[in-house]
């Protein structure tokens, strides 16, 4: 995500997309983004859960959906009305071709689940890029 604003921005000349032939959908890798308000309001209910436990448990935080280096650019041109230019490179090494979370012991548990999409990420990034850059300039 930083590094699609920082193109938009012209901070980098193209995206370096790493790898196009992993076994997912269009051969980009997949992750499980999430809104960073998500992910605040997911760690206010674990503190919430400590009025009712006080033990240790680990919970993941996530949308429980994967989405595509591609379906991110995608929803970062929508958002932006810009188009992002692209390179095709090799894979990062290490890097695994899908991974997202499962939320079921969140949901349940903390009694939270996330409520934003990669389209509402995108439009919320890029006026925050905006304004940011904005605020450099003054
Ligand atoms: O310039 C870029 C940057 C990323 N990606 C792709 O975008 C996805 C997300 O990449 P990144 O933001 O680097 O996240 P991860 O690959 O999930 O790795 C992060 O999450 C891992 C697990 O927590 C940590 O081990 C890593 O250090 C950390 O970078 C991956 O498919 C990358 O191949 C690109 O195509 N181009």
């Amino acid at each position: 995500m930083p590094y699609l604003t920082q193109v938009l921005q012209g901070k980098r000349s193209v995206l370096k997309v790493f790898g196009s032939d992993y076994p997912t959908p269009d051969g980009t890798g997949v992750r499980d983004y999430i809104h960073v308000m998500d992910l605040g309001s997911g760690h206010i209910s674990a503190v919430r859960k400590l009025e009712e436990y006080t033990g240790c448990g680990a919970y993941n935080l996530g949308t429980g959906k994967g989405t595509s280096v591609l379906e991110l650019v995608k929803a970062m041109e929508r958002a932006s009305g810009k188009r992002i230019p692209l390179v095709y490179k090799d894979r990062r090494p290490g890097d695994c071709a899908s991974i997202y979370a499962s939320t079921e012991k969140a949901n349940m548990e903390l009694r939270w689940r996330a409520q934003f999409d990669v389209a509402k990420m995108c439009e919320d990034q890029w006026r925050w890029a905006q304004y940011s850059k904005q605020l450099e300039e003054d």
